[in-house]
């Protein structure tokens, strides 16, 4: 596709400046034609519709903040989390830092009849044409990356039939996200240029898309571990997306069902 706005990624700052300008080389001579439009498949977007907080269960085997978190095989942990009630699973394929492959993504859609997300830092519109070639359901589109060029890269999405999890940490990037048209936003409390987690984030920034009019999917994201930590956004968000706690657990199926446990049964 020719026209998208440039990146400007040397102004990110940070672990996340040093991902995407890796990404960047790894993408630099891929050609950005992104081919004919696609019909998507397992809508991302309707699963997360579903009545009360869904859980997009993340299949994550290690990331800049902790290292290596657990060595998961990718399907097998794909269909625990299924087993566990996860709406959707998020596959990450970033390499260095993440120890995410290509074939993690192709085994967990294979895995699972829930639609995967692939999670990734998208700063190529062939990153695109890979997730719909890879059956994703859904691609993580980051403000805090694609700044101005973030209408673009959704229209991109849409065309190869992909679902967006339009990602924010901030009221600035919240606007550019709505001005941009996304149906599915994500509200990251981790800020990825210190990696610092704040769990206010979510809640405000969630109350202010709500407030400004947005009926699309609202999706907390990051630092959840237990019931009690999910209980200012268990009203106001359509969705959590958790990774750490639950990869890290040992036993995802129960995990991320005691995780999402209806509040009755976690009181008292
Ligand atoms: O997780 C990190 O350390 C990280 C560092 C730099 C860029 C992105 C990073 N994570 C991406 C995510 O936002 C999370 O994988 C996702 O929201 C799940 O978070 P968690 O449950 O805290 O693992």
């Amino acid at each position: 596709m020719s026209g998208l706005p440039p990146l400007s990624l040397e102004s990110v700052p940070g672990v996340l400046g040093r991902i995407v300008m890796e990404r960047a080389a790894d993408y630099r001579a891929a050609d950005p034609d992104v081919g004919a439009p696609r019909t998507g498949t397992r809508h991302f977007e309707a699963a997360l519709r579903a009545p009360g907080l869904s859980l997009i269960a993340e299949v994550k085997r290690a990331s800049p903040s902790q290292g290596a978190i657990a060595p998961l095989d990718p399907a097998q942990a794909a269909r625990a989390y299924e087993a566990g009630g996860a709406a959707a699973i998020s596959c990450l394929t970033e390499p260095r830092y993440f120890d995410g492959t290509a074939q993690a993504l192709h085994d967990v859609v294979a895995a699972v009849r829930v639609p995967v997300l692939r999670k990734d830092f998208v700063v190529h519109p062939v990153m695109l044409r890979e997730a719909a070639e890879w059956g994703a359901s859904a691609a993580l589109l980051m403000v805090s990356v694609l700044g101005g060029a973030t209408g673009a890269y959704l229209e991109i999405a849409h065309h190869l039939g992909l679902d967006a999890l339009v990602e924010v940490h901030d009221e600035a990037e919240l606007d550019i996200a709505l001005v941009a048209g996304a149906r599915i936003i994500g509200v990251n409390n981790r800020d990825l240029t210190t990696l610092h987690i704040d769990l206010a984030v979510s809640p405000r920034l969630i109350a202010r898309a709500r407030a400004a009019g947005f009926t699309g999917v609202l999706v907390a994201e990051s630092g959840y571990r237990t019931p009690a930590d999910l209980e200012r956004v268990r009203d106001v968000a359509d969705a959590v997306l958790v990774g750490t706690s639950l990869a890290g657990s040992g036993d995802l199926t129960r995990a991320a069902r005691d995780l999402m446990a209806p509040r009755s049964l976690t009181e008292g």
